[in-house]
């Protein structure tokens, strides 16, 4: 039992999901999920905005092992803010499977970011999105870049679309790989040829250092219909935009579950099913390999690479 209470309405991932149809390539990697707590044992962060339920690193893995994937890269969740203990301990526990993603301050120091390195930590996230964190002054982060980039590590951002005028000359003076999460959450209403959406890809265009997960369609889709009950053609309304990304950036694409998918209020889609959608989004095997493999290992496995 945690000592923790879920945020009222919290949604548990979906349990028992289907055996993906569509085959994933040798290798392939989810490179965008989470481990949250337990919290009795890597208790949440005070200044969190959501508490979720536990889902640890064995549920992860055995995740994982389910759906054919080989690694994992494990991406801090906001709710354990800038205590990367849970990231560590999964790490350290997936023998050379997964990588990490981590959240730090300004006040890090050297030994932590080497000790970070040394658990497989790859990259840190910023994030932008008003619901999930406070903010963080821009020199800051620029300060952390700074720090984090002869590590070798990249930047994740994580925003929402209406705030990319505002936040591109930053992004754009990063001096490292920056990897924009869930496309940076397009209005889908607006449509694939949107002014909103033609600037995403006008930046990633201009700047061939921005790459782009094409995840979350469950987040993005405003007309479904949902990754459940056997549904083959889940989230049509997001398709095109990820297919977009995919095709015109085959080599700075990223794929990933966001298991345990926190803060979804509708529906917990069907891992199974999620993993189907790929094959919609990136329509060629060339495709698939290099979105599932080639990419994500050439950014977290470079020495294997
Ligand atoms: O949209 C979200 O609520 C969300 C939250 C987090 C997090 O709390 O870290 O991560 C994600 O990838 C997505």
């Amino acid at each position: 039992m945690s000592t923790f209470e879920k945020t009222p309405g919290w949604l548990d991932w979906y349990q028992n999901p289907s055996r993906p149809r569509f085959q994933l390539p040798a290798g392939a990697v989810d490179a965008h999920c989470h481990v949250f707590g337990p919290g009795e044992q890597f208790p949440y962060a005070p200044e969190r905005k959501y508490t979720p339920c536990d889902a640890g690193k064995a549920q992860l893995f055995a995740l994982r092992d389910h759906l054919g994937f080989a690694r994992n890269v494990i991406v801090q969740a906001t709710c354990h803010g800038a205590d990367n203990r849970a990231l560590v301990d999964a790490l350290q526990a997936a023998g050379g499977r997964a990588r990490g993603v981590a959240t730090v301050r300004r006040g890090v120091s050297d030994e932590e970011l080497q000790r970070l390195h040394a658990a497989g930590v790859r990259g840190v996230r910023f994030n932008f999105v008003k619901r999930l964190v406070d903010f963080t002054p821009r020199d800051e982060l620029m300060e952390i870049a700074a720090r984090i980039r002869p590590l070798g590590w990249h930047v994740v951002v994580y925003f929402e679309a209406v705030d990319l005028p505002e936040l591109r000359d930053f992004f754009a003076a990063l001096p490292t790989t920056v990897v924009v999460d869930h496309m940076g959450r397009p209005d889908v209403s607006k449509g694939v040829d949107s002014e909103e959406f033609a600037l995403f890809l006008k930046f990633m265009r201009e700047h061939d250092n921005i790459w782009s997960k094409v995840s979350c369609p469950e987040r993005l889709s405003l007309s479904g219909p949902p990754a459940l009950q056997g549904e083959q053609a889940p989230y049509r309304d997001v398709v095109p935009f990820a297919r977009r990304v995919v095709q015109e950036f085959p080599e700075r694409v990223l794929w990933g579950t966001d298991w345990p998918h926190p803060n979804l209020k509708k529906h917990m889609p069907d891992d199974g099913l999620l993993v189907d959608f790929i094959a919609h989004i990136a329509p060629t095997a060339e495709l698939q390999r290099q979105l599932l493999v080639d990419n994500p290992m050439r950014l977290y496995w470079p020495e294997e690479h």
